[in-house]
């Protein structure tokens, strides 16, 4: 009989009882989440980043020539960027492990399914103004409701002729013209960073370029923007930050760069929170010295739940404390790491506060809502507020973890699994937007045989 993980107890989560589970057979879409029988040690790589492989995608396909992206992640999220690209005209092609892009004059009519890719859906619009002919944009059911109307605003007072149903929202078609003034734009950016990203990768191919004033509650997951800005940087594109709130692109040329993809650090997380839970020690390979990407923050992070973090030549090492600390964070700038953060804190032994992170409502799912959901499914006391989290951890029991199609929900539920006996992931598969193969990366890390 499977044993309830208990937060309390001063076995604490290394203990061996929870190494028991059926391993009877399971319902088809339910993946048994593997428990740790002792504690987790293993050193792992991480495929590409999905932020940084998007954006080299779009610029090198802007660019004035042929680009190499080595080492890109492949997962949902970026082949759906690459197949959007080749529609537009641009040639992507596979060499080894690498991409090699070659721009084509942008031409419609083409179709661009985005998916649930918020990067695919944003950057892209900004893109296919540029194109000749007709672009029509759709993706995924949840897709449709994710915030686009301040981006689509946006381009039409640039200049963009697009036309929807009326909801400011996909399905949309972009009618390119071959050229955008561009100019000055006032946008609300406080729903989604990827606004202003996306006017920024296009901006330099408008005839005016492009300034983008934010007007609004304050914009989330600013190290995207600062990526973006120097991603531009790099290939020579002038961008002014001088002011706040405001990002201005001259326009002239985005010089073709080779590029190497870092590893994703946000992907990177649930196996570090796995050395947090089980006691245990993980190094992730290869981990950048410098970054824009927001996992740069698990180190702090998790340090401040009780973990010890060391970065050096070979990667960053977690290993993991007695028992995990509750913690009050804002993670405004880093909301993709709130999944996994908060399942890590529902095992901790005090409560936690995650705020600032009242965005996460139009991400993959209603974050704060489904995280609500499934951990006091699982047990836990959740306050949910209107921009985050209250978690107070309690013994915990198995259950289905629901993942709402979001990939970092599934994580979450991977985490918790490990040590509370018996939870069952639905739809696993939907770690597939942006890791090819979380669960043999799992139950590698597990030192087990892949069992999905
Ligand atoms: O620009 C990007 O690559 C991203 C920006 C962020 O979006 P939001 O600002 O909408 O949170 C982040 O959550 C998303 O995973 C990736
Ligand atoms: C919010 C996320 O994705 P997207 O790029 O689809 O917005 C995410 O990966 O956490």
């Amino acid at each position: 009989m499977p044993v309830a993980w208990n937060p309390q107890a001063r076995l604490g989560p290394r203990g061996v009882g929870y190494a028991l589970r059926s391993m009877g057979s399971h319902t088809p879409d339910l993946w048994p989440a593997p428990l740790a029988s002792t504690a987790v040690d293993a050193d792992l790589r991480v495929p590409g980043s999905k932020s940084i492989t998007n954006r080299a995608l779009v610029l090198a396909a802007l660019a004035d020539g042929p680009s190499t992206i080595r080492g890109p992640l492949r997962a949902r999220d970026t082949l759906l960027m690459a197949a959007a690209l080749r529609a537009l005209g641009v040639s992507v092609e596979d060499v080894d492990d690498d991409w090699l892009v070659t721009p084509g004059a942008l031409r419609g009519p083409a179709s661009v399914d985005c998916g649930l890719a918020g990067t695919v859906a944003r950057f892209l619009p900004p893109v296919a103004a540029l194109a000749r002919g007709a672009v029509r944009f759709d993706g995924d059911a949840r897709m449709r409701e994710r915030p686009m109307g301040p981006l689509l605003e946006a381009l039409r007072a640039l200049g963009a002729t697009i036309e929807d149903d009326g909801r400011n929202a996909l399905p949309f078609t972009v009618h390119g013209a071959g050229t955008m003034p561009g100019g000055s734009v006032e946008i609300d950016a406080s729903a989604s960073s990827q606004f202003v990203s996306a006017l920024l990768l296009a901006g330099a191919h408008y005839d005016d370029g492009v300034t983008v004033d934010h007007v609004g509650d304050r914009v989330p997951s600013m190290p995207h923007i600062e990526m973006t800005v120097s991603m531009l940087r790099d290939r020579g594109v002038d961008v002014d930050t001088g002011e706040p709130a405001t990002w201005r692109v001259a326009p002239g040329p985005i010089k073709a760069l080779d590029v190497a993809v870092e590893p994703d650090l946000s992907n990177a997380a649930p196996f570090l929170a796995a050395a947090l839970v089980t006691g245990g020690r993980v190094r992730i390979l290869g981990w950048p010295d410098q970054t824009y990407q927001p996992g740069a923050r698990l180190h702090e992070i998790f340090t401040a739940m009780g973990g010890h973090v060391r970065h050096d030549s070979e990667g960053l090492t977690l290993r993991g404390p007695e028992a995990v600390q509750g913690v009050d964070l804002d993670l405004h700038d880093v909301g993709e790491l709130t999944p996994v953060v908060a399942a890590v804190a529902a095992l901790a032994t005090g409560p936690s506060r995650l705020r600032g992170v009242a965005h996460l409502r139009g991400h993959e799912t209603d974050r704060l809502a489904a995280l609500a959901t499934e951990l006091r499914r699982l047990g836990s006391d959740v306050r949910e507020s209107a921009d985050g989290l209250e978690i107070r951890p309690r013994p915990m029991h198995g259950e289905v973890f629901r993942t709402y199609g979001d990939h970092r929900m599934a994580h979450a539920g991977a985490v918790l699994g490990l040590v509370v006996p018996g939870v069952q992931i639905e739809n696993i598969a939907t770690t597939t937007k942006t890791l090819p193969d979380f669960v043999g990366m799992w139950t590698s890390m597990l030192g087990r045989e892949a069992a999905a």
